[in-house]
């Protein structure tokens, strides 16, 4: 567990005037303040420097902290934490400082900071998976489960959150609502510190993502912001506008031509784009194999059709497809950090029904074959490509490899025209809309918060 260091108390009137911030030292202002200050104090010109002003600059632009709560139980919650940290900077620069954390897993111990493997174990037996899904969904029992680990490890995360001295919070993970609200509750800081949840599962969502006690709760899509109201949050509480997606999908352009450079591909060929979330899971190896076969026109012995495959960290996937034979060009790769660009050099994908894939799938408007789903969060997934004409589902491997023949073939219009419903369900711009929410939030809350945070001398009176 790590150690909060308590601060020290400044040593020199600089020090007090611009490096003795509550929060930690951590705004970039103050350095910058400094500096000109400094600067101009060498110059033997001190009038020139009015202390005064600045401070009144200071109080007014203070960076503020922003601590963003997610786990790595799949790739989609980083993603979304992480495009919402570059989205601060893109808008906001240094007015904001940003922290991504597992502050669970720097900070607690079993069974929180083990939640990935949990996680893992429990999607490979999917059955068990469906049943700790379902059987926690009521309120009562997630709560009761909640409080108990809230009693146990109180203190740690209060140590996790002190670290950062967030004025704000975002929780982009379906359990970390109940504790933090609650440490920030015992701290009497709920009224001071804006903690927000940014929902990053499209329909089917566990309810342990709905807290009436949130500022704000950010819904993909109508259907999710339906059962937040249905769960008892305010219509004021809730707003929609996508989900967030790394600004490189949104803001960046992208010709195919240049990106199938850039990446050795088959410039000519119309390619599809394999995958199976941040963990490569699904039917991903029998995909890929029938696929070698239906994009082969054995008549013509030439390939219709080019494959990009993407194990994100399954390196078992990765080294047994990359010693296949194949008779069509083929691209295996392991985790890759620019999605988009690979998004933007194919023309279809197959994936798992994961929301972040899905998302910006629709962004680079590729038509979708979904060839799995997660039971729970990820089966309203389906309905939401499905019923908008942005794809189809089918489990079989066959069924996919044929249809991305026909696709390639005999059915460009149907790809066409699905690429155009992708395009429309797209919302590329979901990121900065929150950003910016919460940037008036935050402003709401005043210039100079002066969150008084400090250790609380015991729990065990407040639960
Ligand atoms: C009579 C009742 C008996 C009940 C027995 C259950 C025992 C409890 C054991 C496990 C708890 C299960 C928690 C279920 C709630 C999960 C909510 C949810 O939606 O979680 C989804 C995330 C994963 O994120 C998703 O990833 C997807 C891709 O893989 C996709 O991207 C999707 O969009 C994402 O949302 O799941 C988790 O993070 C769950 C981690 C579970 C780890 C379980 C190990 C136990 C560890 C800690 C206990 C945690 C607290 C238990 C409290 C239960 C309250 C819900
Ligand atoms: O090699 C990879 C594989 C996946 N991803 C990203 O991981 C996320 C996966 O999220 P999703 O919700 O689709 O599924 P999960 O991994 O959570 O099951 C998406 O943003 C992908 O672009 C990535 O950046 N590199």
């Amino acid at each position: 567990m790590a150690v909060v260091q308590p601060r020290k108390p400044p040593s020199s009137i600089t020090e007090k005037l611009f490096g003795g911030s509550y929060f930690g030292g951590s705004s970039n202002h103050h350095v910058v303040a400094h500096r000109r200050c400094s600067r101009e104090l060498d110059d033997d010109d001190f009038e020139e420097c009015d202390v005064g002003m600045e401070l009144a600059q200071i109080g007014a632009e203070r960076t503020k902290n922003v601590l963003i709560l997610m786990s790595d139980t799949g790739g989609g919650h980083r993603a979304s934490a992480e495009a919402i940290r570059d989205a601060f900077r893109m808008e906001f620069g240094d007015e904001y400082q940003v922290f991504v954390k597992d502050v669970w897993k720097e900070y607690t111990g079993w069974p929180l900071n083990d939640m990935e493997r949990s996680y893992k174990f429990m999607v490979k037996h999917v059955q068990l998976w469906n049943v700790a899904f379902h059987s926690t969904s009521p309120r009562w029992i997630h709560s009761v489960y909640l409080a108990a680990i809230a009693a146990y490890y109180a203190k740690e995360v209060e140590a996790g959150l002190m670290e950062y001295k967030p004025d704000i919070i975002i929780s982009v993970h379906p359990l970390m609502q109940h504790i933090p609200l609650w440490v920030l509750k015992w701290q009497g800081l709920q009224k001071k510190v804006v903690f927000v949840t940014v929902i990053t599962d499209l329909n089917t969502c566990h309810p342990t993502w709905f807290h009436p006690g949130v500022s704000r709760c950010y819904c993909p899509s109508q259907e999710v912001a339906k059962r937040a109201l249905v769960d008892g949050l305010e219509e004021s509480q809730v707003r929609v506008y996508g989900l967030p997606i790394r600004p490189s999908f949104a803001r960046a352009v992208h010709l195919k031509d240049k990106l199938r450079e850039e990446l050795e591909m088959d410039p000519d060929l119309p390619a599809v784009l394999l995958m199976g979330g941040g963990e490569g899971m699904g039917p991903v190896k029998k995909t890929a194999m029938a696929l070698g076969k239906s994009l082969f026109d054995k008549n013509a012995g030439k390939p219709i059709g080019q494959l990009v495959i993407i194990c994100g960290r399954n390196k078992n996937l990765a080294s047994t497809l990359q010693s296949e034979e194949w008779k069509i060009p083929v691209k295996v790769r392991g985790f890759e950090t620019q999605m988009e660009k690979w998004m933007g050099a194919c023309d279809c994908i197959i994936t798992k029904a994961g929301p972040g894939t899905i998302a910006e799938a629709l962004i680079r408007g590729l038509p979708i074959i979904l060839n799995d789903y997660i039971p729970g969060q990820e089966k309203g997934n389906v309905p939401y490509v499905v019923d908008n004409g942005a794809g189809i589902f089918t489990r079989s491997s066959k069924e996919t490899a044929k249809t991305v023949a026909e696709w390639f073939s005999t059915k460009t219009d149907e790809l066409q025209r699905m690429s155009e419903n992708a395009l429309k369900l797209a919302q590329p711009e979901a990121v900065f809309d929150i950003v910016k929410d919460l940037h008036e939030l935050a402003l709401q809350r005043g210039p100079l918060a002066n969150i008084p945070y400090m250790f609380t001398s015991s729990f065990t009176g407040l639960i």
